[in-house]
């Protein structure tokens, strides 16, 4: 059910808008290309919103954020929600500095999101509860098992209530929720965590997943995990290539390139997740 997700970005290619970190910028642009969208980098606030304006979607990552950017996210922000453009936060090392988690805070409160994409660390920094993000890693005691699993459900569902938006978190298991249903996904490879850009890149890609979405009037919660899907199994037939002389740099290339060659019908039979509807309140 979740590979038409990825028909519908391919059919559409969107165009996305995405102020990012210099880290992993080019990473990102190179995702949404193998995807199937189209990126396009502006982060100066004498273009951000018209660069928005002729956007599908809009992602703002925080990762090297600085008080220049910070007006621009804001700029671009309150455009792509006056044109009905969705919108993906990823809340880079929330919870490492002031700075980081109080603009994140500030974002949260301004914009309409379509999704928040974090690790633990950084989505539990942003909620209120005690979290020590590892800088931009989680930090391991705070991690999603099948032992604490309903325990993130619920965290992540009152969330999303909270913020009116899809809780979208990654890890070994990713979370991701709205106020009535939520996924758990277990696809992946411990690889990924191994080379900076890999939440980076989940963050645009899903950026394209509900833009399409949006234009194809399907659902945003599935087009998120269906985004979450594909970078989990991307990652596995990206770490089922690895040969003896590989390392993290190939690792990398075998991801965006298993992004590039992922089939409808894959996404369909190697997505590994389980779906709660929520009865109660
Ligand atoms: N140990 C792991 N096993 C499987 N997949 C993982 C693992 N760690 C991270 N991932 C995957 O890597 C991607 C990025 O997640 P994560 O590392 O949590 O983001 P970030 O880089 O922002 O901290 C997601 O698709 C997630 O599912
Ligand atoms: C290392 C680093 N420092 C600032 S942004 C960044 C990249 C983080 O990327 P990701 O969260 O995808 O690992
Ligand atoms: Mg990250």
């Amino acid at each position: 059910m979740l590979g038409r997700y990825l028909k519908n970005v391919r059919e559409t290619a969107p165009l996305i808008h995405n102020i990012t970190n210099y880290v992993t910028v080019n990473d990102c642009a190179n995702i949404l290309l193998a995807c199937g969208a189209l990126p396009v980098m502006a982060d100066d606030q004498a273009e951000a919103e018209a660069i928005t304006a002729i956007c599908g979607g809009l992602t703002i990552n925080i990762g090297t954020l600085n008080s220049r950017t910070i007006v621009s996210m804001l700029l671009a922000g309150k455009k792509a929600a006056q044109l009905g453009h969705p919108i993906v936060l990823d809340p880079v090392g929330a919870g490492a500095s002031p700075l980081r988690t109080h603009t994140a805070d500030e974002l949260i409160s301004q914009l309409p999101l379509a999704a928040v994409r974090g690790n633990i660390s950084e989505i539990k920094a942003l909620s209120g509860s005690s979290s020590l993000t590892h800088g931009v890693d989680a930090n391991a005691s705070d991690k999603v098992t099948d032992d604490n699993l309903w325990q993130h459900f619920t965290f992540a569902r009152k969330l999303a209530k909270a913020w009116n938006t899809v809780i979208a978190i990654s890890g070994e298991t990713d979370i991701v929720a709205d106020e009535n249903k939520a996924f758990a996904i277990k696809n992946g490879s411990a690889l990924m965590s191994k080379i900076t850009g890999s939440g980076c890149m989940l963050s645009a890609l899903t950026t394209a997943y509900v833009t399409a979405a949006k234009k194809t009037e399907t659902s945003m919660l599935e087009a998120v995990a269906a985004a979450f899907c594909t970078m989990g199994i991307a990652g596995e037939n990206a770490a089922d290539r690895m040969g003896s002389l590989d390392g993290s740099a190939s690792f990398r290339n075998y991801l965006l390139d298993a992004v590039f060659n992922m089939t409808e019908e894959e996404l369909d039979t190697k997505a590994k997740y389980e779906l709660v509807s929520y009865t109660d309140d």
